[in-house]
């Protein structure tokens, strides 16, 4: 049987050090805010939201939302961006992506406020990550993939890890942060040959792929650690990862469950990151 790598345990840490840290602030008399720009109602876009804003509530940062139509301009979605660049009072912006196709996503990226971008999503962010620079914000999922692995003191160095997935949110930005850490590291995708053996040969796989149970028990094998990202809802409308969770659990050596895994530490991560970008205007 696998341990279970619970969210709610690498999360309790973390939230202690935002706590401290948003009291510190508050003592000097910033209270640090989160924007979210949301544009139209899709389902993973509003319940990334209900726990982004659960957690801000929890841990005492603001929030203000900016809430569009689907059918928004182009111009009037740039105008709300540079309302929420421009008010001191907002020290990080959450944008939901992907956004619907008659926008210019890359346009909305590139308006966006360097150290405003506490999700990570603009060209400053990514070159912090794939260089080790620091401007902006790792992405905040494979950030919390990252956390899960230290809080329970899982080592990396020399290690055959493989990710599964190469979006620019979370597969490839994983794999370079499991460079950084010393291991050993190959990526998979649509395009792979043989996944189950090349799976297989890894002891840490993440797996970002959005696809439920692409990862089944014949990829897998004991000594594994499996983080699952993957955030699907089944045909009883239960969430469930992209690993299949009853064929791993008995096999592998340690998995992250969904949900109460990686989704709970992603919203602490962008928590902490709107506090630090607060913290970043007093410097
Ligand atoms: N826990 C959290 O906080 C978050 C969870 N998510 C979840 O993570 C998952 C991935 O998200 P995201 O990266 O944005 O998704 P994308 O759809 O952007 O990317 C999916 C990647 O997986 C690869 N892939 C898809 N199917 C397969 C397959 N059958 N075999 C091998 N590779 C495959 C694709 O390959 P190719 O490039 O060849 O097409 C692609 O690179 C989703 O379930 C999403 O909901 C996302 C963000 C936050
Ligand atoms: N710029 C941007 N960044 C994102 O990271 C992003 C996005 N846009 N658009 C939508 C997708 C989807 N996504 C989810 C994250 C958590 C839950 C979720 O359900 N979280 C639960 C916990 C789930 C669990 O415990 O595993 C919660 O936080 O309470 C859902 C969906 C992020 N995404």
């Amino acid at each position: 049987m696998a341990k279970q790598l619970l969210g709610k345990e690498v999360t309790a840490a973390l939230n202690e050090k935002i706590k401290a840290q948003v009291a510190e602030l508050e003592s000097r008399g910033v209270k640090p805010t989160l924007g979210i720009i949301r544009v139209g109602e899709r389902p993973d876009d509003v319940s990334y939201e209900r726990g982004a804003t659960k957690r801000c509530e929890t841990l005492g940062v603001a929030y203000e939302k900016f809430l569009l139509p689907a059918d928004v301009t182009q111009e009037e979605l740039m105008a709300t961006l540079d309302k929420a660049n421009k008010d001191d009072n907002i020290h990080g912006i959450l944008i939901f992506r992907p956004l619907p196709k008659h926008l210019d996503e890359a346009a909305v990226i590139k308006a966006l406020k360097p150290e405003k971008d506490v999700d990570g999503i603009t060209d400053g962010s990514m070159v912090g990550v794939f260089a080790g620079t620091k401007q902006g914000f790792p992405p905040c999922t494979p950030q919390a993939c990252m956390e899960i692995l230290d809080h329970y003191g899982i080592d990396c160095t020399g290690k055959k890890a493989v990710v599964v997935g190469r979006s620019l949110v979370v597969g490839k930005p994983a794999a370079m942060m499991l460079l950084k850490k010393n291991a050993t590291v190959t990526v998979c995708h649509t395009r792979t040959v043989d996944m189950p053996s090349v799976v297989k040969e890894a002891e840490i796989v993440i797996v970002a792929a959005g696809r439920a149970g692409v990862v089944d028990g014949s990829y897998l094998c004991a000594g594994q650690t499996v983080i699952d990202v993957g955030i699907n809802v089944n045909e009883e409308g239960k969430l469930c990862g992209d690993v299949k969770f009853d064929e791993a659990e008995p096999v592998v050596d340690a998995i992250t469950p969904v949900p109460g895994g990686v989704g709970s530490v992603t919203t602490s991560v962008l928590v902490g990151h709107v506090v630090e970008a607060a913290a970043r205007t007093l410097q």
